[in-house]
């Protein structure tokens, strides 16, 4: 198929609350950096979120040649979202707190200039060269129509339940909000019941995380499925048993460099296709999911890999060749 011909314009969206109002802060250097540039930026952000996502939506059906996201985690998720299937690229300008997902891909963080640098110099790459598949993930009622999609991770164990109690909190603000919403979950923490299906096999019981990750790191920097691959056309499932408080507050400081791995608890599968369903009488009622630090819905739900989803724009390897 002949790629459209180029048009120059590149959706771009900011979320202004991103990194604690630097989103606002940068809004325009990155458009002034995208013109300075010769791309004509088409402004799509919107209010909310929603109102972003309609806009992205129009934006792409009246044509672009990429979609420039500026934020965190949640904003690549929103790009992911809109991008999925398509052939338009997604950059990323990391603005926002945690940026998990470019630290793992190489792209800069929190340096608006070189982000917008690695877009333009991408866009102007022959053929496609600065353009990286990746593989993006889908999310379903089983056996249902796709009702979302991620790049990072799916959680949906105690680190979900911690998310959603910290987004209920008004203070502290940043990370003291999730050390305390930590320390009141492991309060009244008991394992919760999971039945989960890998292409097939069941692993079933009581569990305390069930992360299905395309991407290694989550939550700023915790390397939670550290061999994780995001053009693999794999999922990495970490799964770990039901353990007591203690041993909980034992395990968790080993995510970030990503040991707990090795922990005689947590277990790490590959797969495809994965079905989580709350399992009665084995534990606690799983919380709601959350993907890329996203609110999404409660279980049950399946994840499927999509093998080059979605196209990222990337920062040339060492030695300035392209990547081919
Ligand atoms: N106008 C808006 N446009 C997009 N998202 C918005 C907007 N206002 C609030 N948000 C919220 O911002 C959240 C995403 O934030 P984002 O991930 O970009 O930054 P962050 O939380 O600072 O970074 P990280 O996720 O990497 O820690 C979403 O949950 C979304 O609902």
């Amino acid at each position: 198929m002949t790629p459209p011909p180029p048009t120059g314009r590149v959706g771009l969206v900011v979320n202004p609350t991103a990194g604690r109002g630097r989103g606002t802060r940068v809004h325009s250097r990155v458009a002034g950096a995208l013109a300075a540039a010769g791309l004509e930026p088409v402004d799509l952000s919107g209010a909310d979120v929603e109102r972003a996502v309609a806009n992205s939506r129009a934006g792409l059906s009246r044509g672009l040649d990429a979609l420039v996201v500026v934020g965190g985690d949640g904003m690549v998720h929103l790009g992911v979202g809109a991008l999925a299937g398509t052939a338009v690229p997604l950059g990323v300008v990391a603005v926002g707190s945690g940026n998990d997902v470019a630290r793992d891909l190489g792209l800069p963080v929190g340096d608006v200039e070189a982000s917008v640098a690695v877009v333009c110099d991408a866009l102007t790459r022959t053929a496609g060269a600065g353009v990286r598949r990746l593989d993006a993930v889908a999310v379903s009622r089983p056996g249902g129509p796709t009702a979302h999609w991620y790049m990072a991770s799916l959680s949906c164990g105690l680190d979900a339940a911690v998310n959603e109690r910290a987004n209920a909190m008004s203070w502290p603000s940043g990370g003291g909000r999730y050390v305390r919403a930590l320390l009141a979950e492991l309060g009244s923490f008991r394992p919760y019941g999971y039945k989960v299906t890998l292409d097939g096999d069941v692993w079933q019981g009581e569990g305390t995380l069930v992360v299905v990750a395309n991407t290694p790191s989550f939550g700023g920097g915790m390397r939670i499925a550290p061999s994780a691959e995001p053009d693999d056309g794999l999922l990495e499932v970490v799964l770990a048993r039901g353990l007591s408080r203690a041993g909980l507050l034992r395990l968790f400081p080993r995510i970030y460099p990503g040991t707990h791995v090795r922990h005689p608890a947590v277990e790490v599968r590959r797969a495809r296709s994965v079905v989580i369903e709350p399992l009665e009488g084995a534990g606690a009622t799983p919380p709601v999911a959350f993907a890329d630090g996203e609110r999404l819905e409660a279980l049950p739900l399946q994840c499927d890999v999509h093998p080059g989803a979605v196209g990222v724009l990337v920062r040339r390897e060492a030695g300035g060749t392209d990547r081919t």
